[in-house]
């Protein structure tokens, strides 16, 4: 009999970066890179691979890998002085290896703990000083779990701010047959009309031209339904009240050397995120941010499938 492997393992990934591997009951498997502590790998119990991660990545620091599960901090976009989507996605994180005692369901042994922490020349351009804890877990039905503890460790007395996102980029089929529910009827900023505020529309929301909106106040729990896959991801959030939705579109695609000109089809960003209101932590505060992707089978056909039960289910 072949030997099991382990439910985590430290390996190499590409460029000889380090990367831990996740590995669930039933055949589920996660990776993780500590360069970024970017997810780069989410498969279900079959070997299928629910994240996209561009062909032309360049797992290289200082560009952050292109794909999987980005984390913005500490400013998402490029609203503040720092550099676009802030910087913990292109630095070394380090693994936890004596975490506070996190609840958590004690039989699943799949999971990895990072941290990162600024360092002299962070503490420049961000004059604060933080512990950022990363868990990233499988659970036992193969759903990625993904928490964020921030903790203010300021010595002078200062409170901090910061805005956030799992910059998270789902494989899909074709961009063009796939449908967001949740997201409907809310206000939004729409990033490619100088962030104007707008009202969504009635129904779930499709794809036929860039979208770059941040949905504001969203519900927790947002379905990605993926007709052609027949596959539905759910995603549930907590502590982040808003949503990005992004997709570059053919024309930006061509303009991104870490991009494939076509694979703007096969992938939808939709980013459990805090951006309208910033977050802010006084010394001794930790703020907690939790995302929970599953994928379910639908066997959609127009018309059949409610959206209230995907999303009330
Ligand atoms: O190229 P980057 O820095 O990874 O950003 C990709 C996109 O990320 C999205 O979250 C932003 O809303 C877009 O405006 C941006 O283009």
């Amino acid at each position: 009999m072949a030997e099991e492997k382990p439910a985590v393992e430290l390996a190499k990934g590409v460029n000889g970066l380090d990367k831990v591997v996740l590995r669930g009951a039933r055949g589920s498997s996660a990776e993780v890179y500590l360069y970024g502590g970017h997810v780069t790998s989410w498969k279900n119990d079959h070997g299928e691979e629910l994240l996209f991660v561009s062909s032309k990545a360049i797992f290289k620091p200082p560009k952050a890998i292109r794909g999987g599960i980005p984390i913005c901090f500490p400013q998402f976009g490029s609203h503040g002085t720092l550099e676009q989507h802030g910087f913990a996605r292109n630095k070394l994180w380090s693994i936890d290896t004596d975490p506070p005692p996190f609840p958590t369901n004690s039989s699943n042994k799949a999971f990895v703990d990072l941290i990162l922490k600024p360092s002299e020349e962070d503490a420049k351009i961000w004059p604060h000083s933080y512990e950022f804890r990363l868990r990233v877990a499988l659970g036992p039905g193969g759903d990625l779990m993904l928490t964020s503890r921030i903790r203010n460790t300021n010595s002078d007395g200062k409170a901090f701010s910061y805005t956030f996102a799992y910059h998270t980029y789902f494989s899909v089929s074709d961009i063009s047959e796939v449908r967001v529910e949740g997201l409907e009827t809310l206000d939004y900023l729409d990033n490619l009309q100088e962030q104007e505020r707008f009202t969504e529309q009635g129904d779930a929301i499709t794809f036929e031209s860039e979208v770059d909106k941040i949905y504001l106040s969203t519900p927790s729990k947002i379905a990605i339904i993926d007709h052609e896959k027949k596959r539905t991801f759910v995603l549930r959030k907590d502590g982040l009240p808003d949503a990005v939705v992004w997709n570059p579109w053919d024309k930006k695609a061509k303009a991104m050397a870490d991009f494939g000109d076509d694979e703007y089809k096969h992938m939808l960003c939709i980013e459990a995120a805090a951006v309208e209101k910033p977050i802010t932590l006084k010394p001794g505060e930790e703020w907690k941010g939790r995302l929970e992707l599953s994928a379910v089978p639908s066997s959609y056909c127009s018309g059949q499938l409610d959206p209230q039960k995907v999303l009330q289910g």
